[in-house]
C-alpha cells in the first residue's frame, strides 16, 4: 500500500472566526487572482472562511453585514494573514438600499465585482406552532428576499454588462422536512429555486448561479445555535456516512470551485457538502424538542462563543 493521505482527510480549519494558522495549496493559487468577491455575511463563520480562502487565491473581497464592528475586524485579520485587499461594509440584506450603497462603494474602490457570495442568514430551533408569524416572516426576509436583493442589484451594478458568478448558501433541511425549522428550510429550499430560476435568466449574459448547501459544520453559529453540542454529546456523528462533521475550510473549498473557472461549465445546481448526512440522519423530533424546550425557546439569542 502507498503512504499516501486518505482523500478523506480534512484540511485545516480552526473554530474561531480567526485566520489558518497554515494552509496547504490544493488549487493554484492564482486561481481567483484579479477578482473580487462580495461576501454576504462574511464577517463570521463559513462567509469568513469563503473569505479567507479566497483571498489567498489572489481575490479582493468586501464583506457585507449589519455589525460594522464584525466586518472591520474581520476584514482587519484577513489584510494581515493574505495580503489581499477586504473592505468591511455595514448594511442589511433586507434593506435594498443599503447593499445599493455597499455596492457602490465595493466599485468605487475596486472598479470591478465578480463574484457574489450569499452568505447572510439567520436561524434559530423553534417548533411550527410556537413560531410567530414574524419570526417565521424575519427569516425568510433575511435568507430569501436577502439573496434576492444582493443578486439582482449585483446584477443591475455590474453582473449585466461584466458577466459574474453568484454562490448561495444554502442548507439540505428542507430535503427531509427537519423538524424545528420550518423556517429555515422553507427559505432555503426557495434559494435552490431561485439558483434555477436565474441560472436560465442570467446564462446567456454570461452570469453562472449554484448553491451549496452544507451539512454541519464545526466553529460555526449554525451548529451552536441548532444542537451541535447535544449532537456531539450524543455521540451522533458515526451515524452519517462520512462520520464526521464537516469544518469551514472544506465549504470554502467548494465555494473556490463553484466561484473559478474549474465550474465553467456549471450553473443551476446545488452542490451538497454534507459528508451524506441528510442520506442518512434521522430526524431527532424528541432530542430536539426537549433541546428546545430546555432554553434555546428562552434565550432567542444564545450566547456565541465568538462574540
Ligand atoms: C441527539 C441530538 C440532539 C439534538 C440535535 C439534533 C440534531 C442536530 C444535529 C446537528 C445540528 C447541527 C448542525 C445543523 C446542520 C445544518 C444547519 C443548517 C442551516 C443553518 C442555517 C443558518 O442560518 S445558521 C446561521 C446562524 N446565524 C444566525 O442566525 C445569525 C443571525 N441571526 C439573527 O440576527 C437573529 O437570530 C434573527 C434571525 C432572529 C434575526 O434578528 P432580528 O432581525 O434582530 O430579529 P428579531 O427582531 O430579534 O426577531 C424577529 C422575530 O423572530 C423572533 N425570534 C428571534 N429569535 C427567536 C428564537 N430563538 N426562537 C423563536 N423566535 C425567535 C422574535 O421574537 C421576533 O418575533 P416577534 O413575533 O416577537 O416580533
Ligand atoms: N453552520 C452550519 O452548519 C450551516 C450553515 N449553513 C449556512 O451557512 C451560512 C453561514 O452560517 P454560519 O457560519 O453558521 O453562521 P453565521 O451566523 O456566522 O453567519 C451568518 C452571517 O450573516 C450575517 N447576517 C445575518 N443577518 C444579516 C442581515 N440581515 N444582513 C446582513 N448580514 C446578516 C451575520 O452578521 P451580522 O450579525 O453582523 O449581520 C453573520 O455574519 C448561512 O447561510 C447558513 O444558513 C448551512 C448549513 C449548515
Amino acid at each position: 500500500m502507498s503512504d499516501l493521505p486518505s482523500l478523506h482527510l480534512p484540511p485545516e480549519d480552526i473554530q474561531t472566526d480567526d485566520c489558518l494558522i497554515s494552509y496547504d495549496y490544493m488549487y493554484n493559487p492564482t486561481l481567483l487572482k484579479g477578482r473580487v468577491a462580495f461576501i454576504t455575511g462574511g464577517g463570521s463563520g463559513i462567509g469568513f472562511r469563503i473569505a479567507e480562502i479566497f483571498m489567498r487565491h489572489g481575490c479582493d473581497t468586501i464583506l457585507f453585514s449589519r455589525s460594522m464592528q464584525r466586518v472591520s475586524e474581520a476584514a482587519k485579520k484577513l489584510q494581515a494573514a493574505t495580503g489581499q485587499r477586504c473592505l468591511g461594509l455595514a448594511g442589511d440584506v433586507r434593506d435594498p438600499q443599503s447593499l445599493n450603497a455597499a455596492v457602490e462603494e465595493s466599485l468605487r474602490t475596486f472598479s470591478r465585482v465578480d463574484i457574489l457570495i450569499n452568505s447572510a442568514a439567520g436561524n434559530f430551533l423553534c417548533p411550527a406552532s410556537s413560531l410567530s408569524f414574524n419570526a417565521f416572516k424575519t427569516v425568510i426576509d433575511i435568507d430569501t428576499v436577502g439573496t434576492f436583493n444582493a443578486s439582482k442589484i449585483l446584477f443591475e451594478r455590474f453582473f449585466r454588462d461584466h458577466g459574474g458568478v453568484i454562490v448561495n448558501v444554502t442548507a439540505t433541511l428542507s430535503y427531509k422536512g427537519q423538524v424545528l425549522q420550518v423556517h429555515a428550510g422553507s427559505a432555503k429550499a426557495a434559494i435552490d429555486a431561485m439558483t434555477k430560476h436565474l441560472a436560465v435568466e442570467w446564462g446567456p449574459s454570461k452570469i453562472r448561479v449554484n448553491s451549496l448547501a452544507p451539512g454541519p459544520i464545526s466553529g460555526t453559529e449554525g451548529m451552536r445555535r441548532l444542537g451541535g453540542a447535544a449532537a456531539d454529546a450524543a455521540g451522533i456523528w458515526p451515524t452519517i456516512p462520512l462520520q464526521r462533521m464537516g469544518n469551514k475550510t472544506e465549504i470554502a473549498h467548494g465555494a473556490l470551485f463553484l466561484a473559478s473557472p474549474l465550474a465553467s461549465y456549471v450553473t443551476g445546481t446545488t452542490l451538497v457538502m454534507d459528508g451524506g448526512s441528510w442520506l442518512t440522519s434521522p430526524n431527532h423530533l424528541k432530542a430536539s424538542l426537549d433541546l428546545w424546550a430546555s432554553g434555546m425557546k428562552k434565550e432567542k439569542e444564545p450566547v456565541s462563543e465568538n462574540k
